[in-house]
């Protein structure tokens, strides 16, 4: 399932309840009008207008992390659809005269909506100023530490962790999962005895190009040490992680690689892991990776051992 689905799947089924619901409620109050009166301009001007509004609202969540900022703009418009649904409900159904709860359904939640929407585009916009100030200190940090691994070049063990400090509580601030998923190539020294060093380089930039082509635009790849790489999944859930951690595994394994100088097949192997982040410190979370990353390194050699 889409991660938006899973991400905001509370958010959608309370609209679709409330729209299913609006609905019953004129269908037990009301009468079903004929075809021939209904009018199709209303039926094509309001009901098309609530499709544009959720629209808007899918859009929004597939693009937009979770968090408040979100939840205001969504519900905002989920507002906004609530009225121009109710509204456009009526073309199909005939209600008494003497009723005004329908005007409250129609009218009310607009209001409501716009108020939403304005607090949301209001945090929006503090967001944005903050993420511009940040990105300003990041530009600094990078030409003052230069933090980056000359071989791949991605950024090393440093810029990592500070980036996993400063993603962690912004992701708990906003009830965002967050994952890692570390990837060490297996048996690599043999690469580097076999080929000479300039070859073991190549192979490291290699692998470096095959996982950014596996991840998406806002994950951040680093290179931890040696043949040892983690990416830093934003707004990811573990299985999704242990997903990607697979899939990276597999490409690894399939990538057709040989040697600059005669040509022959270097057959890779890696060994990933996968996990989502608790309440804790980024120093805690590495630890735990590393632990699990050294247990699944253990875990083919005492398979070997037992064999
Ligand atoms: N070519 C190259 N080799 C590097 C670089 N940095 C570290 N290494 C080598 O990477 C190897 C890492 O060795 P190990 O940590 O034992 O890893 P491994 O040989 O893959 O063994 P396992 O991980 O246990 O499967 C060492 O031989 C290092 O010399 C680098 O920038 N370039």
């Amino acid at each position: 399932m889409s991660t938006m689905f899973v991400l905001h799947r509370f958010k959608l089924l309370a609209l679709l309840l409330l729209a299913n619901g609006g609905a019953l409620l004129y269908l037990s109050l009301g009468d079903l009008k004929p075809m021939a009166i209904w009018s199709w301009t209303d039926i094509a001007g309001e009901g098309g207008s609530a499709l544009l509004v959720l629209v808007w609202a899918g859009l929004l969540l597939k693009g937009r992390p979770a968090g408040r900022v979100t939840n205001l703009l969504f519900f905002g418009l989920a507002c906004l659809f609530f009225s121009l649904w109710m509204d456009s409900l009526d073309e199909f159904i005939s209600l008494p005269e003497s009723l005004t709860l329908d005007h409250w359904l129609e009218s009310a939640p607009m209001p409501l909506g716009f108020a939403l929407l304005t607090l949301g585009i209001y945090h929006w916009h503090c967001e944005q100023l903050a993420i511009s100030a940040q990105m300003i200190n990041r530009e600094r940090h990078f030409r003052e530490h230069r933090l980056f691994d000359k071989v791949t070049p991605l950024g090393d063990a440093g810029y990592f962790r500070r980036q996993l400090q400063q993603a962690l509580p912004a992701a708990q601030a906003n009830s965002e999962p967050l994952s890692l998923v570390m990837l060490d190539i297996d048996d690599f020294s043999a690469i580097n005895r076999s080929y000479g060093h300039r070859e073991g380089d190549r192979v490291l930039q290699l692998v470096a190009q095959q996982i950014l082509l596996n991840l998406r635009s806002h994950d951040l790849l680093c290179r931890l040490a040696g043949d040892r790489f983690i990416v830093l999944l934003p707004a990811t859930l573990e299985a999704q992680a242990l997903t990607l951690a697979q899939e990276l595994q597999q490409s690894i394994a399939h990538l057709a690689l040989k040697s600059a100088g005669q040509g022959e097949r270097l057959q890779l192997r890696a060994t990933t892991v996968a996990l989502m982040a608790r309440q804790e410190e980024a120093d805690a979370l590495l630890k735990r990776l590393n632990i699990v990353m050294a247990r699944a390194k253990q875990a083919p050699q005492l398979r070997q051992a037992q064999a």
